[in-house]
């Protein structure tokens, strides 16, 4: 059996090898003839998985070992009788953690010592959303939730706690994690539009983890032009890998679509895939992630009640996520020409350093108060006494 894979799927010897014979190919550039002779297609969100690339093959299985599915064309696999499988969730807790390490940030830059005075709107609660909101909620922060596919699905009591989109936007933070949908009754493709935009104040801060293009970008870079804009902070972009290098400047922080890229995020992206093709061929998958993580380079911080409970959380959030230094790296390819930008963009992704989870540090914290250990808790930290 041939399994036609992307380079960039981590472990995929680890959990695949005893499956089939493993070809490694670039994600972004695979073609029709690179996967011909495949019975096993696994996949990145950089490969757009339809007709063209896999009429002429005999693939009978597609993976993805991302969280996003708009790169795959699910109704023609359906019609071709090829089996699909995704990984739901498998990052987003490691996308939770960059969020919260920005809002850090942000309370920071405001001089703001208690983070919790931000309101936070969350737009799409899913397992990401959902797993942002939980952590936000246990530390204290008023949240705002937008998920009008949700709030229909829920009782009647329940829908209340779903508010409008532009209620979500009047928050201090807003930020986006709706799957990039573009028709159906609630599409999300440039859902910030111009007017949206134009709604966002000099006091907000705009988060984009989801897909570029839910902003329709164009409009971002002139409303990010005008005079009093809101401060942005961006993982995704249209165009990715063919970035606008205006709007990397614009941004406050701009990262190369990594905010999923911890460890834990990517390895469980792999086992979850490993498991439903394991799953599609009858055999048993006894392989889990937890037996191929290394033991983290920092396992562990202590805290004194000399460190104030939100330097503390600062530091130990930062040293495990800290997206200013992927934006230093992303700003570095800013005076190449646009080939090379667009190379460096999926060179910092191939070269990610290893990001470990918040539950990879445990935290000693001696003679802090109950509040600290009840943050560390909150944040996913492990604690130690
Ligand atoms: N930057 C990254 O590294 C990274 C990592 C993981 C996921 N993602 C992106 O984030 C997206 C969300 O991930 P998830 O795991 O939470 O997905 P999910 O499917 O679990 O949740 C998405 C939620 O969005 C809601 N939604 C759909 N349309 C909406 C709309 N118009 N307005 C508001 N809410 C809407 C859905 O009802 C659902 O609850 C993924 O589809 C992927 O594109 C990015
Ligand atoms: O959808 C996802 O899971 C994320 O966007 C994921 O981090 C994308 O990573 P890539 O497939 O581009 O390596």
């Amino acid at each position: 059996m041939l399994i036609v894979a992307d380079e960039n799927i981590p472990l995929l010897d680890s959990f695949f090898g005893d499956i089939g014979d493993i070809r490694q190919v670039p994600g972004r550039t695979m073609s029709a003839t690179d996967v011909q002779d495949a019975d096993i297609l696994l996949v990145r969100s950089v490969t757009r998985v339809n007709q063209e690339l896999l009429a002429n093959s005999r693939v009978r299985f597609v993976g993805t070992c991302t969280i996003g599915t708009d790169h795959i064309d699910q109704q023609w696999l359906e019609s071709a009788g090829i089996s699909f499988a995704a990984a739901p969730g498998c990052n987003a807790n490691s996308v939770a953690e960059y969020v919260l390490s920005v809002i850090s940030l942000r309370a920071e830059k405001l001089c703001e010592d208690d983070w919790t005075r931000l309101s936070v709107g969350i737009v799409g609660a899913g397992n990401v959303g959902g797993e942002l909101a939980h952590k936000l909620e246990r530390l204290g922060f008023d949240v705002v939730i937008c998920d009008p596919p949700r709030a229909e699905q829920s009782e009647e009591e329940d829908a209340k706690n779903f508010a409008s989109l532009d209620e979500a936007l009047k928050c201090d933070v807003v930020t986006l994690h709706t799957p990039l949908v573009q028709e159906g009754d609630h599409p999300t493709y440039h859902l910030l539009d111009a007017s949206r935009l134009a709604a966002l104040t000099a006091d907000q801060l705009l988060i984009n983890t989801s897909r570029g293009e839910v902003i329709d970008s164009a409009a971002l870079v002139e409303r990010l032009a005008e005079a009093n804009p809101p401060t942005v902070v961006l993982d995704v972009w249209e165009h990715e890998p063919r970035i606008n290098p205006e709007l990397v400047e614009q941004a406050w922080i701009a990262t190369p679509h990594v905010a999923g890229y911890s460890l834990e995020g990517k390895v469980q992206g792999s086992e979850m895939i490993y498991q439903a093709l394991s799953q599609y061929l009858g055999l048993p998958a006894r392989k889990k992630s937890g037996q191929f993580l290394p033991e983290p380079a920092l396992s562990k911080l202590s805290f004194t009640s000399a460190a104030s409970e939100m330097d503390a959380a600062r530091v130990a959030i930062r040293s495990c996520c800290d997206p200013r230094r992927d934006d230093a790296r992303l700003r570095h390819s800013l005076g190449m020409s646009s080939d090379e930008r667009g190379q460096a963009f999926d060179r910092l992704r191939r070269q990610y350093p290893v990001r470990r989870e918040f539950s990879s540090l445990k935290i000693q914290l001696k003679g802090t108060s109950k509040s600290a250990q009840d943050t560390f808790r909150a944040l996913g930290f492990k604690i130690k006494l």
